[in-house]
Order: structure tokens, then C-alpha cells, then sequence
């Protein structure tokens, strides 16, 4: 990648090329056309609105009073339905197990970009900006380790990342069953078995997204990550103090305020499939941030690629498919179009 900077810079040489070579805003990497976008991925929605995500206190799930335990599965469910999103505190991860795993995180990210592009470490799951963006709406000025949990045990994923492995095994553990809590309270709302989850979400099929967002020093319009829906049943997210996080509510944006004790939850499409549209996955997306970089960890509960997604009351909203075919589609129009389109391909 040749410099696109007009003026010479320190070469920070954690980032990815184009991440810390900057140039104007048009000047993307050559294998990357300058064309427009007509259409703002999210419609065009430019409000930006601070109000509170529902914050919902998980020791109440565990309350010895009845009413106490309903309110808390009822505020879940309202919430997974009236915004996708919701945070939550009192989840049982330890303020040190997240401290430890952003401390790893950080270790991991601060190796020289040539390294991480090719040393193949956890599974070869590096990945950096949009190779499909052809222009800067569908470019995320980040990079990612999108790890499959399949192998999270086996050293050999780790090379020279070694203490990794055990913080990392405690953390998915960790977030693994939470996040089947949270899947067995919606499911129960709908009047399925709580477990119900246990057998369509292996654990092995589950993924980790480490995300760091270098600081952004050429526009504020440019996306950490392009307004998106998540591709899984439920995310459980940690991000740092930095903050950056925006959902769509009610066609605007709306930021979620950092908060250290908590984790954000949010639906997936596969939940929305799941639920007949009772639960939405709701489009979001994270703004750089011009004078400093950020981390967060994302947690999705997947089924496996085989597994077939469909709705679990008649008359359904959606065909069934598998992940796999889900996947595929998404990969394909995200190349062909440059965007995600998700569900509305697979409406009945
Ligand atoms: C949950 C996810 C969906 C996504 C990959 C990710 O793990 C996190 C980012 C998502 C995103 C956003 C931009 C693109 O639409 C996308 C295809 C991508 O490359 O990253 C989606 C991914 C997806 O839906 O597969
Ligand atoms: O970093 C964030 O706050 C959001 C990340 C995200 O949406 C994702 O990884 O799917
Ligand atoms: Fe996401």
C-alpha cells in the first residue's frame, strides 16, 4: 500500500495501512474507487438524540420474589421489542475479567499490522476496513479479530498470544451463559422451553468479536463500523469509556452512553426470524472518533451453519433458511452492492 499522506508521518505500525495513512477523505487506497453513494446506508436518519438505553438490574432475574422475577423478564422482553437494544447490570462478569480481557485485547492489537494480517493467529479471523466499500459510507475505519469459538480451547490458535487463551476461554464462558439466559427469558416469553437455546446454539458455533477503532483524524463522517444489523441471534457487547455506539430508534439516531457496569445486549436477525418479528434487530453503528481509539468485544450466539432458522409461531413472516445460506447471502450482496440487506431477502 503506497503512503496516500501529503505530509509525512510518524508510522504507527499497529494499524492497518490506509487507518493510519490518511489523505483526503476521496484519496481510499487504489483498490478502493472513489465513487458516491446516493443513498446514506440508514435512509439519511441524521438525528442524534442522548437518551437512556432500558438498563435492567440482572439480580432481580434471580430474586426470591415472583413479582420481582417477572417484572425483570417482562422489562427484557419489552425492551428486546421496543428498542432491540437494552444494557445490563448485575450480569455476573467480573469488573476484573473484563479488565484482564481488554488488557489481552489491547496486547493483541498492538502487534505491527504486517503481523497480525499474516500470522493467522485465532484462526486467521484478522480482518481490517471494507475490502467491498467503493466509497467512504460503506468504509469502517476498524479492524477486528471475528474469532469462532470452535477451537477457543486449543492453544496452537493462540502462537505466541498464550496468555490469551485462558482469559480468553473464561470471558466467552462468561458471556456464553449470559447470553443463554437472556436467549431462555425471550424464548419463555413466547411460550418455548428456556432451554430451548442450549440445542440450537452450540457453543462451538459461537463467535467473539475482538473491534478496535483507531482515532479518525480525516472526517467525523466516517464510520468505526457502517450502520449494520448483527447476523446472529443475540449480541453481548463491552465496550470501553470511549464511547461511540449509536442505534436507530424511531428514525434517529441515538448514542448509548458508556457505562462501566454494564454490558449491552441486542437482537439479532435471527431472532427477529425466530420470534415472527415480536423481537426486532434494530441497525447500528459506530462513529469514529477524531483524537482517540476504542475497543469493544463483541459476543454472538449463533446456531451452526447447517442449522435451519425459522419462525416458531404460524403464520410465519419469513421462508426458513439455514446460517449458512443467511451468511452467504449477506457476503454476497455486501459484494455485489457494497451493503447488508439481511432479512427483507428472505420475506415469505
Ligand atoms: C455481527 C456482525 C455482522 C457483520 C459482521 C459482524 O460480526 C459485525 C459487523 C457486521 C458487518 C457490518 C458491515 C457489513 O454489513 C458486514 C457484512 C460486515 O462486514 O460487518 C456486517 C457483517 C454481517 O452481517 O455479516
Ligand atoms: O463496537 C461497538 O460498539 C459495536 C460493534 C458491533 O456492532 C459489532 O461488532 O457487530
Ligand atoms: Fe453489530
Amino acid at each position: 500500500m503506497h503512503d496516500l499522506t501529503s505530509q509525512p508521518i510518524t508510522m504507527i505500525d499497529s494499524s492497518p495501512p490506509l487507518l493510519h495513512h490518511y489523505g483526503e477523505l476521496t484519496r481510499l487506497p487504489p483498490q478502493i474507487p472513489t465513487l458516491e453513494c446516493n443513498d446514506l446506508p440508514s435512509g439519511g436518519a441524521v438525528m442524534e438524540e442522548y437518551c437512556q438505553l432500558p438498563l435492567i438490574d440482572l439480580s432481580c432475574l434471580n430474586s426470591t420474589n415472583e413479582r420481582e422475577r417477572l417484572a425483570c423478564a417482562e422489562a427484557i422482553c419489552r425492551a428486546s421489542s421496543e428498542w432491540g437494544f437494552f444494557q445490563v447490570v448485575n450480569h455476573g462478569i467480573s469488573p476484573e475479567l473484563v479488565r484482564n480481557m481488554r488488557r489481552e485485547q489491547v496486547k493483541l492489537f498492538q502487534t505491527p499490522f504486517d503481523k497480525k494480517a499474516t500470522c493467522g493467529v485465532l484462526n486467521n479471523s484478522y480482518r481490517w476496513g471494507t475490502s467491498t466499500a467503493t466509497c467512504p459510507k460503506q468504509f469502517s475505519w476498524s479492524e477486528a479479530f471475528h474469532i469462532p469459538l470452535s477451537r477457543v480451547s486449543e492453544q496452537a490458535c493462540y502462537g505466541e498470544f498464550s496468555s490469551l487463551r485462558e482469559v480468553m476461554m473464561e470471558f466467552a464462558a462468561a458471556m456464553s451463559k449470559l447470553s443463554r439466559v437472556l436467549a431462555g427469558v425471550l424464548a419463555e416469553n413466547l411460550g418455548h422451553p428456556r432451554g430451548v437455546f442450549e440445542n440450537i446454539c452450540q457453543e462451538i458455533n459461537c463467535f467473539l468479536r475482538l473491534n478496535r477503532y483507531p482515532a479518525c483524524p480525516i472526517s467525523s463522517e466516517i464510520f468505526g463500523l457502517v450502520p449494520h444489523t448483527d447476523s446472529d441471534f443475540l449480541t453481548i457487547l463491552s465496550q470501553d469509556e470511549v464511547g461511540g455506539l449509536q442505534l436507530m430508534k424511531d428514525s434517529k439516531w441515538v448514542a448509548v452512553n458508556p457505562n462501566r457496569d454494564a454490558l449491552i445486549v441486542n437482537v439479532g436477525d435471527l431472532f427477529q426470524v425466530w420470534s415472527n418479528d415480536v423481537y426486532k434487530s434494530v441497525e447500528h453503528k459506530v462513529v469514529a472518533n477524531g483524537k482517540t481509539e476504542r475497543y469493544s468485544i463483541a459476543y454472538f450466539l449463533c446456531p451452526s451453519f447447517d442449522s435451519l432458522v425459522g419462525s416458531c409461531m404460524e403464520p410465519s413472516i419469513y421462508r426458513k433458511f439455514t446460517f449458512g445460506e443467511y451468511r452467504s447471502q449477506v457476503q454476497e450482496d455486501v459484494k455485489r452492492t457494497g451493503r447488508k440487506i439481511g432479512l427483507p431477502r428472505f420475506l415469505l
